[in-house]
């Protein structure tokens, strides 16, 4: 299978001197194309730090990240930003949106850099993902007038107007009630049964379940990981099931 990111023995540290922490201690990850990978792990294990390495958004102290087949320490700050842009989709608890935008010009201001001459095709683009994520109605609000579902999902829009090869998450459910954070979780298994690679970072068994791989963090290094198969819907339990057993024979 094709590898679009590969992270090679990945080095991070914070801080200076005698506060120096090393974070990523020598972490090797892969996403294939159309995997879903979720990163699981205590809190101040490297999960968000690994995820921030991967997709080139943070630099490294030592080792390797190719994505789709490019070292990107080997590349300008320019194309490594268009790289991303391109190539990657990124979703966050809670999604940074302009105040004085309203929902629809969020969604496609960040494709828009340098590219002004499409605003068309971005208008009709965001539209579309906005119907499809059921948000259609609500493009002329304030992101202030929406719920924090529709706002995920807004975030959701906005991250695939691209068509990303890889959608990043990082804990994308964390500030949502349980239902709403099940929609969401159908929608990201959704997108990835149409090709997207996704991979998510959370502490939720339940999100996690619908990953094809789990990767388990402990202290800076990848302690173990689980194997599922793609998630069709089926046995939602004894998935989660499989990845709270794992979680209690490491002890996390
Ligand atoms: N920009 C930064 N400057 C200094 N330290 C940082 C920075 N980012 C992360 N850290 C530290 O690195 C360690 C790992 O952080 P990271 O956010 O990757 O952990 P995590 O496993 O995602 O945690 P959580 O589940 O709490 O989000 C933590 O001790 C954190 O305080």
């Amino acid at each position: 299978m094709k590898k679009i990111i590969i992270g090679d023995q990945i080095v991070k540290s914070f801080g200076e001197g005698e506060e120096k922490r090393r974070v990523l201690g020598g972490v090797s990850a892969c996403i294939n194309e159309g995997e879903f990978v979720a990163v699981m792990g205590p809190s101040g294990s490297g999960k968000s730090t690994l995820l921030f390495a991967l997709s080139g958004t943070d630099g490294i102290d030592g080792g390797k990240v190719m994505v789709d087949g490019k070292d990107i320490s080997e590349i300008g700050e320019t194309e490594l930003s268009d790289l991303r842009r391109s190539k990657m989709g990124f979703v966050f608890q809670q999604p940074t949106m302009l105040k004085n935008l309203n929902i629809l010009d969020n969604i496609i201001l960040p494709s828009m850099r340098g590219n002004r001459k499409n605003a068309a095709k971005m208008t009709e683009t965001a539209r579309a993902l906005m119907k499809r994520v059921g948000i259609a109605e609500l493009e002329k609000r304030d992101i202030t007038q929406v719920s924090g579902g529709q706002l995920q999902r807004a975030g959701i829009c906005r991250a695939l107007m691209n068509s990303p090869k890889v959608i990043f998450g990082d804990e994308p459910t964390g500030a949502l009630n349980s239902q709403t954070a099940q929609e969401i979780m159908d929608l990201f298994s959704e997108i990835n049964a149409e090709g997207t690679a996704v991979m998510l970072v959370t502490h939720d068994a339940k999100v996690a379940a619908r990953a094809e791989r789990i990767l388990f963090m402990n202290d800076g290094t990848i302690a173990s990981e689980l194997t599922l198969p793609k998630f069709d819907g089926s046995n939602p339990d004894d998935r989660i099931e499989k990845v709270t057993v794992k979680m209690r024979e490491i002890g996390i």
